[in-house]
């Protein structure tokens, strides 16, 4: 999409999810699409208006009868001129569509569009901003419901209006600075008339509250990945059974007998939970073959990148010297993992006695205890919010937010020292707002454009 004129190129797609469904749709977007539903209609459409008949191929045999939409430009999801033709959803259908429109609409230039490229195209014409039209990605991907209503707001403009909003009040107070900064001689009782150190901190409050907002939309949307791990048998795999409510990983009285990763995605609260069960842990040279050491491998490399980490033990062994020095061992080389992303759980409750010991304790084979663990991790995701009234946010946005905040807070420092110089506060201030705009994509470079655009699936 580097090739500015492929931007006007007028673009077609399969539109719904590939495979069978009862209803396909293929649309097509671009400046003039008249010569397209002369071919394949036959007669006018009345813009905006369902209009029933043949779908018709070169020859004027019909592929599929269907319903033919037009939306004429400016007023269609991309503002350019779409059409839509809504046929009998079987991918042949449906391919034979596309194939008709591409052949009917070659002196257009049609081509087939690019993953993301009617978004694109929403974005580029002003229908929807960058926050926005990642949220059509994020409602499309959603995996729990939470996600979706928040990716639903998001896409309403919920979250780009508080964006703005922040924006808007930063522009106000970068006017008077700026107007000040032509006048020297003004400089000094500005800060004080215009009471600019209060008014910087009220945004720098209301930028920590949209942060703390997008911080629980990322979370939703991304969900928070949970490693499993720990000495064989210990019940690792029992409990992402009794945590995923099926039989997902094998369970035997065996020790060793997960050798691979397995995972499963489940929600609490709405929060997407991706959790791994590992091969369980021991001495590299304790490792029966080649295949477990493997395995371990594997559980460490998972460790790594997990934002929380369940180290299991089994209550009923904990008075074994053997295994005390295995969990040792294991504890050491778990040193570096940040202790606020580990939890310390105690499984096989059912069996033994908690004693004065420190942790959660469950029974995988019971249930017991779960619910504390389920709450346990979600608050160790910094998950607090009711999902209601969340809306949808991407680690970018949080990033752009942080920025924000960070150049307001020396802008502040700026402003608190005696011989404050305005200049400094004033590129502090925009720098500030050029990090909000970053969100919305008024002010974006082009690669970060094309990133976000090409990760959507296609006939978005
Ligand atoms: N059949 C169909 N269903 C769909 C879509 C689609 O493209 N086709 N959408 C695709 O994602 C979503 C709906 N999004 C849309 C957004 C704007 C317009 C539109 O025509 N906008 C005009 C008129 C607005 C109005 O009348 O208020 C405009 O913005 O000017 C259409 C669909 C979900 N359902
Ligand atoms: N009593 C009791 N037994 C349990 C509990 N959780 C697991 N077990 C038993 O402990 C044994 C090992 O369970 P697994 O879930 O396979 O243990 P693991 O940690 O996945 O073991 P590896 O895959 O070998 O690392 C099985 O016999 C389970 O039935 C529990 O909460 N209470
Ligand atoms: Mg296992």
């Amino acid at each position: 999409m580097s090739d500015l004129a492929r931007l006007h190129d007028p673009i077609v797609a399969i539109a719904t999810a590939p495979g069978r469904g009862a209803v396909g749709i293929v649309r097509a977007s671009g400046r003039d699409l008249r010569p397209l539903i002369d071919a394949l209609v036959g007669t006018p459409l009345k813009p905006r208006h369902a209009h029933y008949g043949p779908l018709r191929a070169a020859d004027g045999s019909a592929i599929d009868h269907g319903l033919a939409l037009h939306f004429p430009a400016p007023h269609s999801y991309t503002g350019e001129d779409v059409l839509e033709l809504q046929a009998h959803g079987g991918p042949v259908v449906l391919q034979l569509l596309l194939a008709r429109c591409l052949e009917a609409g070659a002196s257009l230039g049609l081509r087939v569009a690019e993953p993301g490229e009617f978004t694109q195209r929403a974005f580029l014409n002003d229908k929807l901003d960058l926050a926005q039209a990642e949220a059509v990605a994020d409602l499309i991907d959603a995996s729990t419901e939470a996600a979706a209503r928040s990716a639903s707001r998001s896409l309403g403009g919920a979250f780009s209006h508080e964006v703005d909003g922040l924006a808007e009040r930063i522009v106000r107070l970068r006017m008077l600075v700026e107007a000040t900064l032509d006048f020297p001689e003004e400089e000094i009782d500005f800060l004080e008339k215009a009471d600019a150190r209060g008014q910087l901190a009220t945004i720098a409050t209301a930028v920590q509250r949209v942060l703390g907002q997008a911080r629980q939309g990322a979370l939703l949307r991304e969900g928070l990945r949970v490693v499993l791990a720990g000495q064989p048998n210990v019940g690792k795999s029992s409990l992402l059974n009794a945590l995923a409510g099926a039989e997902l990983a094998i369970v035997t009285p065996i020790a060793g007998t997960t050798r691979d990763r397995v995972s499963e995605t489940i929600q609490i609260e709405g929060v997407p939970l991706h959790i791994t069960d590992t091969a369980g842990l021991r001495d590299d040279s304790a490792a029966s073959d080649e295949v477990e050491r493997i395995g371990m491998a594997r559980s460490w490399e998972s460790i790594e990148g997990a934002d929380a980490v369940v180290f299991l033990h089994d209550l009923t062994r904990l008075d074994e010297p053997d295994y005390q020095a295995a969990d040792a061992q294991i504890s050491q080389r778990l040193q570096h993992v940040d202790p606020a992303r580990l939890l310390q759980v105690y499984n096989k409750a059912d069996r033994a006695e908690a004693g004065d010991r420190e942790g959660l304790f469950i029974s995988a084979k019971t249930g017991a205890g779960l619910e504390t663990l389920r709450r346990a991790l979600l608050e160790r995701a910094g998950w607090q919010a009711a999902p209601e009234g969340v809306f949808i946010a991407r680690t970018r946005h949080v990033q752009a937010l942080r920025q924000c905040a960070e150049h307001l807070a020396l802008a502040t420092e700026h402003a608190a020292q005696a011989d404050a110089q305005l200049d400094l506060f004033a590129e502090e201030l925009r720098l500030a707002h050029q990090a909000l705009q970053q969100i919305t994509g008024r002010f974006s470079a082009d690669d970060l454009l094309g990133e976000i655009f090409s990760r959507f699936c296609i006939g978005k």
